[in-house]
């Protein structure tokens, strides 16, 4: 057994940088704290050598590769934050589906639920510690590695997100076949909510006890519903799963901010900031005077560069940086893109990106 095999969640090394979590409570901070949705990947030539030739979900059940891959981006940047290298497909994986990441198509599920019978094929309780533990140590791990040098995010998908995966088979423009569950079999979408939602509470617990300081929900399909759907599919669940990991956590006298990430649900603001969450994220098609006054102080906001505007020149990168910190105010505020970074984007550009955050955000507040 190697020596991290050994390494146990507690005697973690003292955070240096508490910038992002500062700002995640509403606190203030010196300068806003920036990260980026996919800042482990492939615009980083390091990130591609190391993957390469290796599967990708068994790279997610390396604890000393995650950690690996969690780590390169900061060694470059000085990003406030870290987030695990994992993905949200490891929760239907728990539930006993199979995922595969097929090259140049992105994962598949080769046998996706079809009809409301298919339910019964799922796993109905799902031991977190038995099989997502490979996610536990990678984060305990991480957290070790880190040394104290910015706080690490854990994460979950939001249960109708994972729901469109586990029906869709995979990526899909137009999420029918999900849709039509919502339309069709109402009550078997909630059972399914339910069940992914009782999975990520435990999860999402579990990435706390193993050291996460933060956590994001992602629902990245929020945007194929519309707003009495997201009322009746997506909204109660993340409100559950943060009233939940909330009042657990709390009979631990433990805190630790929760991000809401709805892509594309803009119609959902003024409930997402009404949700329990600390921090809403949001994507680029929301302006950020309007995204603050619709969520009235209530929350701390995360967002929301256009990930494309990185492939503008700096200077104009920076001054769309300066744009956006007016925008937002410094305070209660956490920069990063209104999605992930893709594949193609130039890590130089990245690194602009992370210093125009910096600097102006510094001089903002010192106006
Ligand atoms: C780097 C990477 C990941 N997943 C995938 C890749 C690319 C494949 C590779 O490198 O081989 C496949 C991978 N995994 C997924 C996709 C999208 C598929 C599709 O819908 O078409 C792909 C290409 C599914 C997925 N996976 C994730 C989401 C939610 C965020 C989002 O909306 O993008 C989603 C939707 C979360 C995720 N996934 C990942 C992280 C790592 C941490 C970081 O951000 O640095 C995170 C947070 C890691």
């Amino acid at each position: 057994m190697e020596k991290d095999d050994l390494l146990l969640p507690k005697d973690f090394p003292k955070l240096k940088n508490d910038a992002f979590l500062r700002a995640c409570q509403g606190q203030e901070t010196p300068h806003v704290p920036v990260w980026c949705m996919r800042q482990a990947g492939r615009y980083l030539p390091e990130f591609r050598e190391f993957r390469a030739g290796k599967d990708f979900f068994e790279t997610c059940r390396s604890p000393a590769a995650c950690c690996e891959l969690t780590l390169q981006p900061l060694r470059r940047f000085p990003f406030d934050a870290a987030i695990i290298f994992s993905d949200i497909l490891v929760i239907p994986q728990a539930m006993g589906m199979d995922v595969q990441m097929v090259a140049g198509k992105g994962p598949t599920f080769p046998e996706p639920l079809k009809e409301p019978e298919d339910l019964l094929l799922l796993q109905p309780k799902v031991d977190v510690n038995k099989e997502l533990g490979y996610v536990f140590k990678a984060i305990t791990l991480t957290r070790h590695k880190l040394e104290g040098k910015v706080p690490l995010i854990g994460f979950t998908g939001a249960p109708w997100t994972l729901m469109a995966y586990m029906i869709e088979g995979g990526g899909s423009t137009t999420h029918s076949k999900a849709k039509r569950w919502l339309y069709r079999h109402p009550e078997a979408s909630h059972k399914l909510l339910k069940m992914l939602t009782d999975v990520i509470v435990e999860y999402l617990l579990g990435q706390v006890a193993a050291g996460a300081q933060a956590l994001q929900v992602f629902e990245s399909h929020a945007g194929c519903l519309g707003p009495v759907e997201f009322q009746e599919f997506s909204l109660p669940y993340l409100r559950d799963i943060a009233r939940k990991v909330k009042d657990q956590l709390k009979e631990s006298g433990q805190n630790v901010p929760m991000i809401v990430f709805a892509k594309d649900g803009h119609y959902g603001l003024e409930d997402l900031s009404q949700s329990h969450y600390e921090v809403v994220g949001l994507d680029w098609t929301i302006d950020p005077c309007s995204a603050r006054e619709r969520t009235g102080g209530k929350v701390s906001l995360q967002g929301n560069m256009d990930p494309c505007a990185l492939y503008a020149p700096k200077e104009r990168i920076s001054e769309i940086v300066k744009k956006m910190l007016e925008g937002f105010g410094t305070r209660g505020y956490i920069a990063n893109l209104g999605h992930g970074l893709y594949p193609d984007m130039d890590p130089e550009n990245v690194g602009a990106f992370v210093e125009a955050v910096h600097t102006h955000s510094r001089h903002l507040n010192h106006k």
